[in-house]
C-alpha cells in the first residue's frame, strides 16, 4: 500500500442517533472535517459527549454515519469497507476479553478474525514489544489491569495496520505503566504507524501529539499542529517574587493585569504580542518592588481547551 497524504480524512461527517423511547434524536456529529496526516501522532480531544467515540466508531464500522464521507489510508469506507477497515486497529476504551484465554490464544483468535495467514503472524514479536511475552500462557484473568490494557494494544496490532486508534488508553492506568505504554506507542510511530489517540489527559496530548483536534458538541473547533494551537493563546504570565511578599497589588500597578498569589508573589498577565517583558519589569521597579526572582509562564493546552470549549 502506498503511503497516502492522510491516514484519515473526513468530510462533512454526520451522525444523528435516532430517537428511542423517551430519548429524542441526537445529532452527535454535525459535519466533521478532519485531515489526519499519515505518520503523525494525532490527538483527538474533547469533553465528555463531544462525539469522539462516535467518530471512531464510524471509522471502525460499529456505527453507521448519516451523512458525509470518510476514508482510511486513502480508502473510502463506503466504497471499500473491508480494505479501509483492515487499515486500522482500534484499541477500545473498555477492556473486553475472555478471561479464560491466554494472551497467546487471544492474539491468535484475533489474527484469525482478521484473516492473517499463520505464516505471517507475528504474535510473539508483538507480545514481546508490549512486555507480555513471559505471560503468553497465563490466563487473561491472572493479568493486572495494566497488562490487560497492553494486551488490548497488542490485539489491535495483529494485522499490522498502518493506523492505530487508541481510545482513552490510559484511563485508570498507573503512571509507570502509562509511561511504558507511551514508549511503545512512540516506537510504533517511529516505525511508521500513524497513531490517533483520544485522551482527557491534556498534558499527555501536549507532550505526545504532533497535531491536535478539539471536538466540541459534534464539531471540530480546532485542528492544528500542537505548537500552533498553544500559540493561539497569546497571553503569558510574568511571576515576580519580591524580596518582601506582597499582600495587595500596589496602586502604581493599576495599569496592568496583576494579582497576588497565596505565597505573596506578583503575577502579571500580558499579551506577548503587545507588551515586552522588559517594559513590565521596569513598571514593577517603578512601583518600588525589589525583585528577588522572576519567571514566566506560558499557556498550556488546558488553557486553550478551557478557552475554546467555553461557548
Ligand atoms: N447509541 C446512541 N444513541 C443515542 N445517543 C448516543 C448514542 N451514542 C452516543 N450518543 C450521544 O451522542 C453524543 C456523543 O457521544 P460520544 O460517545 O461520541 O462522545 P465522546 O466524545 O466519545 O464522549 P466520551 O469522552 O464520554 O466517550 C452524546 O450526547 C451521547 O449521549
Amino acid at each position: 500500500m502506498n503511503k497516502p497524504k492522510f491516514a484519515i480524512e473526513a468530510k462533512q461527517l454526520e451522525k444523528t442517533y435516532k430517537a428511542s423511547g423517551k430519548l429524542p434524536a441526537k445529532q452527535a456529529l454535525k459535519g466533521i472535517d478532519l485531515q489526519i496526516p499519515a505518520g503523525s501522532i494525532f490527538g483527538l480531544l474533547g469533553p465528555n459527549g463531544a462525539g469522539k467515540s462516535t467518530f471512531i466508531n464510524i471509522l471502525s464500522g460499529l456505527v453507521t454515519k448519516t451523512g458525509g464521507s470518510a476514508s482510511i489510508w486513502g480508502m473510502d469506507i463506503d466504497a471499500r469497507p473491508r480494505e479501509a477497515r483492515s487499515a486500522i486497529g482500534v484499541v477500545p476504551q473498555e477492556i473486553n476479553m475472555d478471561p479464560f484465554f491466554t494472551p497467546m490464544e487471544a492474539m491468535e483468535l484475533q489474527a484469525g478474525f482478521y484473516g492473517v495467514p499463520k505464516s505471517q503472524r507475528r504474535t510473539e514479536q508483538i507480545l514481546d514489544a508490549v512486555g507480555l511475552l513471559d505471560k503468553k500462557d497465563a490466563y487473561v484473568r491472572q493479568l493486572s489491569g495494566g497488562m490487560k490494557r497492553r494486551l488490548m494494544v497488542a490485539k489491535a496490532m495483529v494485522h499490522a495496520p498502518p493506523v492505530v486508534i487508541l481510545d482513552e488508553p490510559t484511563a485508570g492506568v498507573d503512571v509507570e505503566l502509562r509511561r511504558s505504554l507511551w514508549e511503545y506507542v512512540g516506537e510504533l510511530n517511529k516505525a511508521g504507524t500513524t497513531i490517533i489517540l483520544t485522551t482527557h489527559y491534556l498534558e499527555e496530548a501536549e507532550e505526545l501529539c504532533d497535531e491536535i483536534a478539539i471536538i466540541n458538541h459534534g464539531e471540530v473547533i480546532a485542528s492544528e499542529p500542537t505548537p500552533q494551537l498553544l500559540k493561539r493563546l497569546d497571553h503569558r504570565s510574568l511571576i515576580i517574587y519580591p524580596k518582601d511578599p506582597l499582600q495587595v497589588v500596589p496602586p502604581a500597578l493599576s495599569g496592568v493585569d496583576a494579582s497576588i498569589r497565596p505565597d505573596g508573589a506578583l503575577a502579571i498577565t500580558f499579551r506577548s504580542s503587545e507588551t515586552g517583558i522588559g517594559r513590565l519589569i521596569e513598571t514593577v521597579r517603578e512601583a518600588n518592588i525589589s525583585i528577588e526572582d522572576l519567571e514566566t509562564e506560558d499557556p498550556d493546552l488546558e488553557d486553550v481547551f478551557v478557552e475554546m470549549t467555553k461557548a
